[in-house]
């Protein structure tokens, strides 16, 4: 079979003008807030060995990555589906020795195996923090807090946190709500799809509260501490710590049992999303990175995809094009960059600002609309 040319695989596509400047100046924005915060930027490859990506966070599956055999080491690499698990991984060798915590910062493509029905693409751009070596609520706050700014600085409006507690079913059916071993995984299914009726009929009643709290966070929190257990009164004392500095703009749910997108995160873990923007465009949490010697160490950190930013229409280029036509003097065109504008010299007469679309001309030394 031949392929059109042009064509690229499912998933995949070319960001053109304007949307792939959209997507590098989201990128350079939050970088630039994570940096302002003391998080130093890393730039791990594209693939790696595939024991790399899979061993380092619990939960990473091989079958989940892009995996190809690598024709000069004759070993299986993987395209990197997340960026987190190489932080982890420079942080748990070349970084091992560096006084904690480490604040590392990161943004570059990440490769999907699979699409989803919500996100048809595979290939995403990924930008985010992370903090190495505590996971108290202090890192928490400090996390969340530079994420929300990062999109504020990024121009992205109307967000909305929505917390969860990723590993909370495992601590409760370990503790007071104990539940045998075998059982977990069906009351697990059972709650991502808040099926109560099905709980019920599991004969695990117990559980129900979970799935009736999720929504509002103030109004969450009030009804879970009616449920009044030890692991769960601790984690919500924690949320509302993280919660109560953050700027009243940001609209704050609570789904105490939401998982899907969490498989590494532990006690703590949140999304982001925006308004008019469909789907999530961040996720984050805390997580335990395993070292060489099987020490674990615990973590916490923050990413944001880019790509739903851009194609709802956010960071938008805000510069505006002025047109300069032949002849005129070099010195008069750089004047006008340093003051702002982007100038696109005409190199031909028959040129035209309406090809270069630009929203000017600079006409007897000033711009005037084209
Ligand atoms: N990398 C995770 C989010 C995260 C960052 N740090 C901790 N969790 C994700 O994209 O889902």
């Amino acid at each position: 079979m031949t392929i059109p040319p042009g064509l690229l695989p499912e998933g995949f596509r070319d960001r053109l003008p304007p949307e792939a400047e959209a997507i590098a100046r989201l990128v350079r924005r939050v970088l630039d807030t994570a940096a302002s915060h003391g998080y130093e930027r890393v730039s791990p490859p594209l693939a790696e060995f595939e024991a790399g990506l899979v061993g380092r966070l619990k939960s990473t599956r091989a079958q989940d990555l892009l995996r190809f055999v690598d024709p000069v080491s004759q070993r299986t690499m993987a395209v990197r589906p997340d960026i987190t698990a190489q932080v982890g991984r420079i942080a748990a060798t070349r970084m091992a020795h560096h006084p904690r915590p480490v604040r590392l910062a990161y943004g570059g493509s990440v490769l999907k195996l699979k699409a989803t029905q919500l996100r048809p693409e595979r290939e995403m751009m990924q930008v985010g923090a992370e903090l190495i070596g505590l996971d108290s609520v202090a890192a928490a706050r400090e996390i969340v807090s530079v994420a929300i700014e990062a999109l504020g600085q990024a121009g992205v409006s109307g967000i909305t946190l929505d917390f969860t507690l990723p590993n909370l079913v495992e601590t409760l059916a370990q503790g007071s709500l104990a539940t045998e071993p075998a059982r977990i995984s069906e009351i697990r299914a059972l709650l991502d799809a808040k099926d109560a009726g099905g709980l019920a009929a599991a004969k695990a009643e117990a559980f129900l509260p979970l799935v009736e709290a999720a929504g509002p966070f103030d109004a969450a929190v009030a009804r879970l501490r009616g449920f009044a257990d030890g692991a769960l009164v601790s984690r919500l004392d924690a949320l509302e710590a993280i919660a109560a500095p953050l700027d009243a703009a940001v609209a704050l749910t609570l789904d105490p049992t939401e998982r899907h997108g969490f498989e590494y995160q532990s006690w703590f873990g949140f999304s982001l999303f925006a308004e008019g923007v469909s789907g999530e465009i961040g996720r984050g949490g805390s997580y335990t990175i395993v070292h060489e010697d099987g020490r674990e160490e615990p973590a916490i950190g923050f990413s944001i995809y880019c790509d739903p930013l851009v194609d709802a229409g956010l960071a938008p280029h805000e510069r505006q094009r002025l047109f300069v036509p032949v002849g005129t003097d070099p010195a008069l065109a750089a004047r006008m960059r340093a003051e702002g504008w982007v100038t696109v010299a005409a190199l031909t007469d028959d040129d035209t600002p309406a090809a270069q679309i630009c929203s000017h001309v600079l006409k007897d030394g000033a711009p005037v609309p084209a």
